[in-house]
C-alpha cells in the first residue's frame, strides 16, 4: 500500500476549509477539524481522515446531518443540563457539552450534560481530555450504531459505545482510557477493509454463530444484522464477555435515558423504507473538579504514583514495557509531530475528489505525482 505522509498544516487547512465548503461555519469546522486531527496525531487511524469523507461529509451531504448547529440548552439545574443538538456537527455539539460540564464542575464540584438529537462525536478521548487539561476528571460516552451482540445473542443491538476516562497526573501526559466496549469497532474494520485486511477472528459472530473474518462482508452484514461485534471479553461467557456486554449497556443506558432518546436499534439511521435518516445519537459527559476533593496536585501526584509502579512492575517473559492508557497516544503524537498523518490509497483518492468538487485547487498534495 503506497502510504504517503500529509503535513499537520496542510491536512488542518485542508480538512477545515473543506467543513467549510460543506457549511460549517469557521469557528465549528475548526472544532470539527481539531477533533478529527487529534485522532490521527494520536494514532487511533481509524476514527481520523479515514472517516472524514464517509463519516460527516457524506451524512451532511445526504442531509442527515446539519452543517450548523443549533446547541439548545433544554433543561438545566446548577450541576445538570440536557441540551438537545439537533442533528448538529456532533464534535461541536460534544465540545459545548464537555465545556459546560467543566463550568458546573468549577463552580459546584460537579457537572454533568445528557445530550439528545447528536451526531458521531468522533474519539471520546477528545472530550475527557477536555476535562484534564481544565484539572478535572472527565468521563464520557455515547451510543452509535448498533454493533454489540448481547452474551449468548448473534443480533448487533448495541452500540460500540465507548465509555472513557480522562484523569489528571503530573506527568507530560494524562490518564486517557478511550476506547469502545466490543473488542474492536466499526471504524477499525472499516480500516481493515479500506487496506485489504481481514478482521482478527473473535471480534464478528455471524447470525450461525460462526467467527467472521472478510472486512467488507462483515461492514455489510453489520448494516443488514447478519453480523454482531463480539463485547469486550469475547463470544459466549468464557473470557467474561458478560463484563463487557454489561459496560456497554451503561452506556447506552446513560447516553438515551437521561435524555430520553432513541437507543439500541432504533439507531440505524434506516427508515422505514429503506431511506436514510438522522441517527439522533445520546451523549453524556460528566466533569469533576479534584479541587473539591483533596486539591489538584495531590490527585495529579497519587494518580502518577500508581501509573508508574504499575509501569515498573515486572514484565511478562519477552515483553519489553508495560504502559498506561494514554501513553501509547503521546508516544504517537511525538512520532508523528513532523512527519504528519499517514494517508493510504483510498483516503488520497477521496482527499482528491473532496478538493475537485470545492474546487479548492490552491492544495496540492504531495501524493498525486506518486500514488495514483
Ligand atoms: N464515537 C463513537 O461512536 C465511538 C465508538 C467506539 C469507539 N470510538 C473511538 O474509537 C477509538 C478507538 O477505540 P478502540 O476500542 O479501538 O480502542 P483500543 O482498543 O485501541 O484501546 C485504546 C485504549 O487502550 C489503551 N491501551 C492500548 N494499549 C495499551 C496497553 N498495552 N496498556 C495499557 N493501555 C493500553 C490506550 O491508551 C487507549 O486508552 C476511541 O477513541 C473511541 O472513543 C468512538
Ligand atoms: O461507527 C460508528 O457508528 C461508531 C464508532 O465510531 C465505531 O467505529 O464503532
Amino acid at each position: 500500500m503506497k502510504q504517503v505522509y500529509v503535513d499537520w498544516e496542510t491536512i488542518t487547512g485542508f480538512v477545515k476549509e473543506a467543513f467549510m465548503g460543506y457549511g460549517v461555519p469557521e469557528d465549528d469546522a475548526a472544532i470539527c477539524t481539531d477533533v478529527l486531527i487529534a485522532s490521527d496525531r494520536k494514532g487511533i487511524d481509524s476514527h481520523g481522515v479515514n472517516r472524514f469523507k464517509p463519516i460527516y461529509l457524506d451524512r451532511i451531504k445526504a442531509g442527515i446531518q446539519k452543517p450548523i448547529t443549533d446547541f439548545e440548552v433544554i433543561r438545566e439545574t446548577a450541576t445538570t443540563a440536557v441540551v438537545d443538538g439537533h442533528d448538529g456537527m456532533g464534535q461541536v455539539i460534544g465540545y459545548k457539552a464537555m465545556t459546560m460540564a467543566i463550568e458546573k464542575a468549577k463552580k459546584y464540584g460537579m457537572g454533568m450534560v445528557a445530550v439528545r438529537n447528536s451526531t458521531h462525536y468522533g474519539i471520546a478521548g477528545y472530550y475527557a481530555e477536555m476535562a484534564t487539561k481544565a484539572g478535572c476528571i472527565g468521563i464520557t460516552g455515547t451510543n452509535a450504531r448498533p454493533s454489540i451482540a448481547p452474551t449468548f445473542g448473534v443480533e448487533n443491538m448495541l452500540g460500540t459505545n465507548p465509555l472513557t476516562f480522562g484523569l489528571p497526573t503530573d506527568e507530560p501526559f494524562p490518564f486517557i482510557l478511550d476506547c469502545a466496549t466490543s473488542i474492536t469497532q466499526r471504524g477499525k474494520i472499516e480500516y481493515f477493509a479500506r487496506v485489504g485486511k481481514d478482521t482478527p477472528e473473535g471480534m464478528v459472530i455471524g447470525r450461525d454463530g460462526k467467527a467472521m473474518t472478510n472486512s467488507e462482508q462483515i461492514l455489510e452484514d453489520l448494516v443488514s444484522g447478519n453480523a454482531a461485534l463480539a463485547p469486550l471479553g469475547g463470544i459466549g461467557e468464557t473470557l467474561a464477555g458478560y463484563k463487557g456486554y454489561g459496560y456497554a449497556t451503561v452506556v447506552e443506558v446513560l447516553s438515551a435515558a437521561l435524555q430520553q432518546g432513541n437507543f439500541l436499534r432504533m439507531l440505524t439511521g434506516i427508515g422505514e423504507n429503506g431511506e436514510k435518516v438522522p441517527y439522533h445519537l445520546g451523549h453524556f459527559f460528566i466533569a469533576i473538579d479534584t479541587e473539591a476533593f483533596m486539591g489538584l496536585e495531590s490527585f495529579k501526584k497519587t494518580t502518577g504514583d500508581i501509573l508508574r509502579e504499575l509501569r515498573g512492575s515486572i514484565k511478562a517473559p519477552g515483553e519489553e514495557a508495560i504502559f498506561t492508557a494514554g501513553e501509547k497516544e503521546y508516544n504517537h503524537g511525538l512520532f508523528r509531530k513532523d512527519k504528519g498523518v499517514p494517508v493510504n490509497e483510498a483516503v488520497q483518492k477521496e482527499l482528491i475528489e473532496i478538493r475537485d468538487v470545492l474546487k479548492l485547487n490552491h492544495y496540492k498534495f504531495k501524493f498525486e505525482d506518486t500514488s495514483l
